[in-house]
């Protein structure tokens, strides 16, 4: 299986302390990559990624952009300057935004003289219900063929990759191609609350149906002992059946 990536860590968490409070309980030998959102990015500006950065951390900056093509195409551009590895917006923007993104990142990481970032697009949110897709957004598709649609137009647009739950990656990889980069977030250990996510999969699962990269959150950050939950499910994650 292609593009077998990390384990990423998101470390939604308000403030520096904590971020650093957090990742000060790993040995600094320890390769992590962090991905940081809206919350910690708001609250502390673009100077927390440069510091993770600045420490050898790999960060993911998940800010899922969604407006009109030339503004996203300018944030982009500022996030390309970072140096991050991954980064994202909503496929739902469509077409002309999605290639505007990776233009902004090109142009943006150029400008600084370091690699741009692989431009994730989200298909459909992982709490969102197959209910909700046909209910809420009046959808006539199935979840599948929603995020299989999504995942082809963020590819013909330039994303190197969609973020989606692991329960529809057999189909994305048949339908899109391994050449593509599905990474789950949606991740909760066996018996573990799945909290607001509707869409969800253990490592082991997610592996085996083949994503490209984990992302879990609040089962690792809330965990009594974030160190040891984190290398159990990097375990499950590296030793499942492909
Ligand atoms: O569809 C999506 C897109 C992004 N996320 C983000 O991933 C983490 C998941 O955190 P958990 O605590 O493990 O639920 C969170 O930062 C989301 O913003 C997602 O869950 N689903």
């Amino acid at each position: 299986m292609q593009n077998h990536g990390p384990l990423i860590i998101s470390l939604d968490v308000s403030t520096r302390a904590a971020l650093f409070s957090f990742i000060e309980q790993f040995s600094p030998d320890e390769k992590l990559t962090i991905k940081i959102g809206m919350e910690l990015f708001y609250g502390e500006g673009p100077r927390i990624v440069r510091d993770l950065l600045n420490r050898g951390y790999d960060v993911f900056l998940d800010l899922k952009l969604h407006d009109i093509p030339n503004t996203v195409k300018n944030g982009m551009k500022q996030i390309g300057k970072l140096g991050v590895a991954f980064t994202t917006v909503h496929a739902l923007g469509g077409s002309a935004m999605i290639n505007q993104a990776k233009q902004g990142l090109i142009e943006g990481a150029e400008e600084a003289g370091v690699q741009p970032p692989k431009l994730l697009a989200v298909t459909e949110l992982t709490s969102i219900t197959p209910e909700g897709l046909a209910n809420e957004q009046n959808s006539k598709l199935s979840m599948v063929d929603q995020v299989v649609s999504l995942a082809n137009l963020a590819k013909q647009s330039g994303a190197d990759g969609v973020i989606t739950s692991p329960l529809e990656v057999e189909a994305l990889r048949a339908a899109v191609g391994d050449d593509f980069w599905y990474v789950t977030p949606g991740i909760r250990p066996k018996d573990f609350p799945k909290d607001d996510q509707s869409r969800t999969a253990t490592p082991a699962e997610a592996a085996t149906v083949g994503s490209s990269t984990l992302v879990v959150g609040r089962p690792i950050i809330n965990a009594n002992d974030s160190v040891a939950t984190y290398h159990k499910m990097l375990e499950e994650w590296q030793n499942a059946n492909r």
